[in-house]
């Protein structure tokens, strides 16, 4: 729930609650990830987003000290909120900025958990700093908590960004706040070439404009790439990474370990890392959610591929991340006719089963909100292609051949390829195929492994 200054003076909890003060507040995921967390650790709580101009910070303020348990704070009141406060921890006072304030005792205290987000983000990927050539790509809200955590952790450190001066003045602040901090300064024309971390601090490539990126090519020793930024989850200055030489991060594993922080500080919860990883994976699903429906202005994820490409197996799991509900148009079928498939191609020939799916596809082409696992011959007809597409994401599972024999090796369920040279079939209809699936679908995903496979799936939206 969104709410402005004037409905905010108007809410009335109806159980314990929390906000999240901002302004402007886009599209924020905290709700959402704060109602996961709320349900993995039982708690019967709320939480909402308020549109908080910086003018009536101080009034928002005491109305949400005497209604709410707790706030988070962003952009632009991480600073503001601090003279409010009654006091504040090391991280949040040696960083001026403050995310979380819980109500304690007629007492607002402030903390900064984004930083537990970051040093957790980096350490869930094995990343160490001590003695790193780190360069940190501007010098905002967010680059201070990199920068610190750096600093500290005994990083040598290089900021960099459009505004030296702006720069200058984080290096300066860590340099106060953290004793032998290595810190310099550096256009972007001469960052040093034995760089190995680059973290991106600036809004530079979020969406819409997610082509844009600080920076043109990475320094060519760079091990490791971390982006602050969750949508896209998949950013440019990722992109700029060789796969093979180069690891990269998102900036949502942060965001969800921030907020769990601030649960923690507001009640006590705790969180397993195992329940830590299901609310990423359910976050990252509804972040595809949003993206299918802002960018793309569609409704729908609609897989495709070969047989045995994992379509079913696949569309299942999707739906379960997401929280669409899943259709398998063969399964559908079979249902709605009352028939195995082998049974129809049998009886009634390839021809009826044809001209059954395109009708069931028109059908479930107009629902809202679904994973659609198609069969392997359906985009074989552009009137198909056409009718998922109009409301739907096609996305084409482009598993590599060899694994797609693996996968149809026990089965005998598909009529097309039950004959005796079925090996030598299934190549002749993957090569007739294969460049159909391509021409058709909107992405293409590619990976032997299944536990990859939805992975990336979700992060091609
Ligand atoms: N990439 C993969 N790695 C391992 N097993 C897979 C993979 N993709 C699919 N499978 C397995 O292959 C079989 C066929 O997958 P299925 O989802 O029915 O494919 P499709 O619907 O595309 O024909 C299933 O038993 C599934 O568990
Ligand atoms: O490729 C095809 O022409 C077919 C694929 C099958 O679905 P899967 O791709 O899910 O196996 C099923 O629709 C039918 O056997 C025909
Ligand atoms: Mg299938």
């Amino acid at each position: 729930m969104l709410l402005s200054m004037e409905e905010f003076r108007a809410f009335q909890p109806k159980k314990p609650t929390y906000a999240l003060f901002g302004w402007p507040l886009g599209h924020t995921m905290s709700p959402e990830l704060h109602a996961q967390l709320f349900e993995a650790s039982g708690q019967d709580a709320a939480y909402i987003g308020v549109a908080v101009p910086p003018d009536d910070l101080a009034e928002a303020f005491d109305l949400a000290k005497a209604k709410l348990r707790g706030i988070n704070c962003t952009i632009p009141h991480k600073k503001a909120v601090i003279e409010l406060l009654d006091g504040v921890d090391t991280a949040a006072r040696d960083l001026h900025s403050v995310n979380t304030v819980a109500f304690r005792d007629g007492k607002a205290i402030g903390y900064n958990t984004d930083i537990l987000g970051f040093s957790e983000s980096l350490a869930r990927d094995g990343v160490t700093l001590r003695g790193k050539k780190v360069l940190l790509l501007g010098y905002g809200g967010a680059a201070s908590v990199m920068a610190y955590h750096c600093a500290r952790e005994g990083a040598c450190l290089t900021i960099t960004g459009r505004n030296l001066e702006k720069a200058a003045a984080l290096q300066q602040q860590i340099a106060e706040t953290v004793p032998h901090a290595r810190v310099a300064v550096y256009s972007r024309r001469h960052i040093p070439r034995d760089i190995q971390i680059v973290l991106n601090s600036t809004p530079v490539g979020m969406y819409p404009k997610e082509n844009l990126a600080p920076l043109h090519y990475l320094p060519h020793k760079t091990e490791y790439v971390f982006d602050a930024i969750y949508n896209p989850p998949v950013t440019a200055t990722m992109r700029l990474a060789n796969p093979r030489k180069t690891a990269t991060r998102d900036g949502l594993y942060m965001l969800v370990m921030q907020a769990a922080h601030a649960q923690t500080i507001w009640s006590g919860v705790t969180f397993e890392p195992a329940s830590c990883e299901t609310i990423l994976r359910r976050t990252y699903g509804k972040m595809a959610v949003k993206r299918l429906h802002e960018k793309y202005g569609k409704k729908n994820l609609v897989l495709c591929g070969f047989m045995g490409s994992g379509k079913t197996t696949i569309g299942r799991k999707l739906a379960r991340v997401t929280g669409l509900d899943f259709v398998d148009a063969d399964l559908y079928l079979e249902e709605k006719e009352g028939m195995k498939i082998s049974d129809i191609f049998a009886q009634k020939g390839e021809a009826y089963f044809r001209d059954r799916e395109t009708a069931y596809i028109r059908e479930l082409s107009q629902r809202d909100g679904i994973v659609l696992s198609l069969g392997g011959g359906a985009v074989l007809r552009p009137e198909n292609v056409a009718a998922v597409k109009e409301t739907g994401l096609l996305i084409h599972l482009d598993t590599p051949f060899y694994r797609i024999l693996k996968n149809l090796s026990y089965s005998n369920s598909r009529p097309l390829l039950n004959r005796p040279d079925k090996q030598a079939e299934t190549r002749r209809l993957y090569n007739a195929r294969k460049a159909i699936y391509h021409r058709v679908s909107d992405t293409s995903v590619r990976s032997p492994k299944l536990s990859e496979v939805l992975d990336k799936v979700v992060k091609s939206v």
